[in-house]
């Protein structure tokens, strides 16, 4: 069966498995054409099938070819118009005969679409398509907005704001960056260096995009590195979970903001991804953003057999500990996208004659679909590494995250163990309590936690962005427990505040005396970062004008909310 036969299957046959189309391709255990192909051909069609469906109507090519069905024709003219490689069948295969003989017209329409929608270019029109405003009938929610951290590695908030984004508004609340027509931009209040972008602004093709000088990270997957927050006095830190690297690489821009001389920082990121496939991505990403001279990759390797006593580890004094989970705060995971069939009727020629005798009527055809994925409810969960389970009862979805929160209650207690650790992170995308304040509270119970004094991170000790973000823990989770469940942070999934679900705590045990070292003698400010004099160059601490200055209070100097440009 061909790529076009399967993905039609999948968009419009019932599966036991049911949920999001993710699911049901991998889940589909018969597909012969590799499933990440089948995936990306049906979401892009999904994604199209509004201009497609315009495009197939008017070039009128299912009243002329009649061996093309609605959704066999969306699926071939999309790879037809938009593929790089075109359709993927033999030149001479009946089924790319019957679009490409059609070649003038289809390519017609397509312009006459664009331009109905008032877009200069076909890049015009994938951004269009790519922001999600092709769903005129979708007026229930506000779109979600793109998430951009600018990678500090590479580049600075005001130079972006200058370059890639000198053409958008700058909003004052996440809401209008939200509209569907707006070009806005809204610089984030609680994570540095973080901007939520209009979803019509077509940031995928910047040349700062492409060069990894900005990367598309959910404002809550921002969190982790941000609250481990790894000042030089940590020493190196481990990403025990680490691809496809957001976090790492956003672990080395934080480290890059505290060191004194970015040439001589000699902290270390040690980067475990067990999967190999996985570890290739992050290999890319890791080189793209430019935080290669800092990480380590240890690379298919399970961070649990990595032994914290080896001399490799001595200097760990940070873990960003982000597992496979769930995957159910991941926005769009249990939804299918919308489909736009195209109409015989509608056909320009053909408008006027109805449907070939014992034909299935356009209605009849889109009523069945609609039907079949009602049907369709049987709860599957996809986690973050793309494992589907099938969880058709309580039971099955009891005993999944049983084994989910088993192995993240290990990873943290092997965290635990590292001699030289002071802080942790611990997050998920899941919704789910079970792997969250559950595993937190299992690890502070546990006896290695105790012999080794751990403890949570309480919400007045976290960094300022954290400490002011307002959704926390679940108290009922927490058992009562009002003190961990405020140091507990979520993110509600499809909130005002337009984030993924996530998860987070971090734990900390009492440092070592610190030591007279260089570092010491520079003064820095409340999350860490060097005080810089108006040349640039770190300000020693000089006790007794500090105190005198502070004492005077004839000036109070920029503060971090006055100074949108102390992002860093
Ligand atoms: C949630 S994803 C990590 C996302 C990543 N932190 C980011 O922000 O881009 C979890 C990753 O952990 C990897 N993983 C799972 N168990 C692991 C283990 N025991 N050791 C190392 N990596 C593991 C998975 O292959 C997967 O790539």
């Amino acid at each position: 069966m061909s790529l076009y036969h399967e993905a039609a299957d999948v968009l419009t046959a019932p599966t036991n498995a049911g949920g999001s189309l993710k699911a049901r391709v991998y889940n589909k255990k018969d597909l012969k054409s590799p499933p990440a192909q089948v995936y990306a051909l049906a979401i892009e069609t999904c994604k199209w099938s509004p201009v497609l469906k315009e495009v197939i109507e008017n070039a009128d090519i299912l009243r002329l070819e009649r061996k093309l069905s609605p959704i066999l024709s969306l699926l071939l003219v999309h790879d037809f118009l938009l593929a790089k490689r075109g359709i993927a069948l033999p030149a001479t295969h009946g089924l790319r005969t019957a679009i490409e003989r059609h070649k003038g017209r289809l390519q017609a329409e397509l312009t006459k679409a664009r331009i109905r929608r008032k877009l200069s270019s076909i890049e015009s029109l994938k951004a269009h398509i790519e922001s999600g405003q092709e769903n005129p009938a979708d007026t229930s929610e506000a779109p979600y907005p793109r998430w951009v951290r600018i990678n500090t590695l590479k580049t600075s908030l005001e130079d972006q704001l200058d370059t890639t984004f000198a053409e958008c508004e700058r909003g004052i609340t996440i809401d209008g960056v939200r509209q569907r027509d707006s070009k806005q931009i809204y610089i984030d209040v609680h994570i540095p260096n973080l901007i939520a972008v209009s979803p019509c602004v077509d940031v995928q093709s910047s040349a700062a995009y492409k060069s990894g000088a900005i990367i598309f990270q959910d404002k809550a997957s921002c969190f982790p590195a941000y609250l481990l927050d790894p000042l030089p006095e940590d020493g190196d830190v481990i990403d025990s979970c680490s691809a496809p690297g957001n976090k790492t690489t956003h672990i080395a821009a934080i480290i890059l903001s505290h060191s004194s001389e970015p040439g001589e920082c000699n902290q270390k990121i040690h980067a475990f991804e067990k999967n190999k496939g996985r570890a290739k991505t992050l290999e890319k990403m890791i080189n793209l953003a430019g935080s290669d001279t800092w990480t380590t990759l240890h690379q298919g390797q399970d961070f649990l057999k990595a032994s914290p006593n080896s001399p490799t580890f001595k200097d760990v004094g940070a873990l960003l500990l982000d597992p496979s989970c769930s995957g159910s705060g991941i926005i769009g995971r249990d939804e299918m996208p919308p489909l736009h069939l195209p109409d015989l009727e509608s056909g320009g020629a053909s408008a006027s004659k109805g449907p070939k005798k014992g034909a299935k009527t356009p209605e009849k055809s889109k009523e069945r679909l609609k039907r079949k994925r009602e049907e369709d409810e049987d709860l599957v969960m996809v986690d973050d590494d793309g494992i589907v389970t099938s969880v058709n009862t309580g039971d099955e979805l009891e005993s999944r995250l049983a084994a989910l929160s088993a192995f993240q209650l290990q990873l943290l207690l092997h965290a635990f163990k590292f001699p030289a650790a002071r802080k942790i992170t611990y997050s998920t995308c899941s919704v789910h309590s079970e792997e969250n304040e559950s595993v937190v509270q299992r690890a502070l119970a546990s006896d290695i936690a105790k012999q080794h004094g751990w403890r949570i991170l309480r919400r007045d000790e976290q960094v300022r962005g954290l400490r002011e973000w307002p959704i926390r823990g679940s108290k009922v989770a927490c058992g009562e427990n009002t003190m961990l469940a405020e140091a507990c942070i979520r993110a509600n999934k499809g909130d005002e505040h337009a984030t993924m679900g996530f998860f987070l705590a971090g734990f900390v045990r009492d440092r070592a005396p610190v030591t007279e070292d260089m570092e010491a003698q520079f003064l820095r400010d409340e999350r860490g970062h060097l005080v810089r004099d108006l040349l640039g160059f770190p300000v020693r601490v000089q006790h007794d004008r500090i105190e005198q200055e502070v004492s005077e209070e004839e000036w109070n100097g920029f503060s971090d909310d006055e100074d949108p440009a102390d992002q860093t």
